[in-house]
């Protein structure tokens, strides 16, 4: 993990009016270029933080900054921050508002002031990587579920973010659906974009993100993935159990099935040549994939 950081809390705290704090004195920390699942149980402040860090709400103490710079809340300022970070909300219904799907996902990029052909080239671009194309005249309106998701998400693709947040993108998608949506933040993260979702699926987690940080009562616990989702100890505080092939490791592990050596699987793929071929195992890398 030492990519440079490039968006980071510091010492936040943050209550909505009237409310009890919901997060305080909170580090966080996002690096370039990586997948990044947030876990936590309901109601810890996953959503919370994720509005924070793409300054929809404001730190009460504390700071966020992007490369080390400061953000500061004024009109240029969010400007800057959201050309930079682009939170996709968990109900697309919140955030889709235009007539067609094109005209939604060319919103960001018009606001931006860019010139008509660039404003094109955008849009083209985040709904072939959306793999929507063939939507772009449809009514937003007409949608299904999933497809609302999607062009939700290329709405804040056309931004070209650095940072893209979202907010459970997989809830409530068919298991193609998922496997889809995440094939395409795997490919944006392998373009450079640092992709972070929040989710409560541990196994989705483990298998498609580099780094875990998990909302504890004691604060963000992050580092990578399968370290973390192995951590019965921190998994337990963030409301959330083990991914089901670690659990399944460690039964293995306690028959004798398994060498101690052998890494926490990912995949199912990765845990059945675990234990068909354990030396080979031990030869694969720490996080669990092959050199
Ligand atoms: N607009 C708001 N006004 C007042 N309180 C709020 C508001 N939004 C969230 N909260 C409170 O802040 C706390 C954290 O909520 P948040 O939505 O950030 O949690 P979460 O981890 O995303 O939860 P979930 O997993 O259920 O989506 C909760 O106690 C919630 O009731």
């Amino acid at each position: 993990m030492s990519e440079p950081v490039l968006l980071a809390l510091r010492g936040a705290s943050f209550a909505y009016e009237d409310g009890p704090a919901v997060l305080s004195g909170l580090d966080f920390e996002a690096r370039e270029g990586r997948a990044l699942a947030l876990l936590g149980r309901n109601g810890s402040g996953k959503t919370t933080l994720m509005r924070l860090l793409s300054g929809g709400l404001r730190p009460r103490e504390g700071q966020l900054a992007v490369e080390g710079s400061p953000v500061t809340y004024d009109r240029k300022g969010l400007t800057r921050l959201r050309t930079t970070v682009q939170l996709v909300v968990q109900d697309p219904d919140d955030q889709l508002f235009a007539a067609s799907v094109s005209q939604d996902v060319s919103f960001g990029p018009l606001n931006l002031g860019l010139p008509d052909a660039e404003v094109r080239a955008r849009v083209d671009e985040a709904l072939a990587a959306l793999d929507i194309t063939a939507l772009a005249d449809r009514p937003t309106h007409l949608l299904s579920y999933g497809q609302r998701k999607r062009t939700a998400i290329a709405g804040a693709v056309a931004m070209r973010p650095r940072v893209l947040i979202l907010d459970e993108p997989t809830a409530g998608l068919d298991p193609d659906g998922q496997e889809r949506l995440l094939g395409t933040l795997g490919a944006l993260r392998d373009g450079g974009t640092t992709v972070m979702m929040a989710t409560h699926d541990v196994d989705l987690a483990l298998r498609w993100a580099d780094d875990a940080a998990l909302l504890t009562p004691a604060g963000v616990r992050a580092g990578p993935a399968p370290t973390m989702l192995a951590r019965t100890d921190l998994l337990g505080e963030a409301g959330l159990r083990l991914p089901w092939g670690v659990a399944a490791s460690q039964l293995l592990r306690s028959h004798g099935l398994l060498e101690d050596s052998a890494p926490g699987p990912r995949t199912a793929e990765q845990l059945a040549a675990h234990v068909a071929a354990p030396t080979a195992a031990g030869s694969a890398t720490t996080d669990g994939r092959r050199p």
